[in-house]
């Protein structure tokens, strides 16, 4: 039987963030902030194994409790996001024919809803697809010089989110080059084989913990969900 699994990359060092603590283990509302990511996938029904990567030398992990139906921790984190995720699949080996939802730590504030209606809407695709939101602001080109050098058409853009949803093989197969800095997201490296994944709206709250100034915007978002 077809498997779903949500794979979380955790391995990141939050450079921009800046904190001393990774940014995935600060406290949100008395819980580390991986503990809200993992608690929206564990809570579908439709997900079958929730998986998490973090770092061979992480020191944090092991200080908190986790919820543990469905979760396997793969102690494989890499050089990258990229390299990450094509770890903990290659520690995973899921089925060919298996999903995998791969969702960043850092985006602690996806709904149940926005998840459900990926599902949904990727089905049976051939390719399969991600979370995503249509470009709403003016876009700008800017020059070495911090000067506006052309505005760029917003049709059909759109800011990539996660999770991207797709089959265990394809998504294998297509991070093999995990090295390539032209993968910034598993969409990418389906892209560079050739397929076109799909779009599915997805939603603002679902952004990614980047700035220090992030956090407490998502322990606002958190907070009001109750
Ligand atoms: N080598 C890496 C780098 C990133 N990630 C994960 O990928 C997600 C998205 O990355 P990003 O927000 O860029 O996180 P960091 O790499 O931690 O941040 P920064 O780029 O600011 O250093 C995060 O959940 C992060 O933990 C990972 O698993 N392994
Ligand atoms: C995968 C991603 O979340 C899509 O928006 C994003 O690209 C990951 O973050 P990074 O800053 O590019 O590492």
């Amino acid at each position: 039987m077809t498997r779903r699994i949500a794979l979380v990359p955790a391995a990141g060092h939050g450079s921009r963030f800046g904190s001393a603590t990774p940014k995935q283990y600060l406290d949100i509302g008395g819980q580390p902030l991986l503990a809200h990511t993992l608690a929206v996938l564990v809570a579908n029904s439709a997900i079958d194994q929730v998986a998490v990567v973090i770092s061979p030398g992480d020191e944090w992990f092991d200080s908190f409790d986790w919820p543990q139906p469905k979760l396997t921790v793969l102690r494989v984190g890499g050089a990258s996001r990229a390299a990450s995720v094509a770890n903990g699949l290659a520690a995973l080996q899921p089925a060919a024919d298996d999903w995998v939802l791969v969702h960043d730590a850092a985006r602690c504030c996806l709904s149940p809803q926005a998840l459900a209606r990926l599902i949904a809407d990727i089905g049976d695709d051939a390719v399969g697809g991600i979370l995503a939101q249509p470009v709403a602001d003016t876009v700008k080109q800017g020059d070495a010089g911090g000067r506006i050098s052309a505005t760029v058409p917003r049709d059909g853009l759109w800011l990539a989110q996660t999770p991207q949803m797709f089959r265990a093989g394809l998504l294998a197969n297509a991070l093999a080059d995990a090295a390539n800095p032209a993968i910034t997201d598993e969409a990418s490296a389906i892209e560079l084989q050739g397929h076109a994944p799909r779009l599915v709206v997805g939603e603002a709250q679902n952004f990614k913990v980047t700035w220090p100034g992030d956090l407490a915007l998502a322990a606002a978002i958190l907070a009001a969900r109750g």
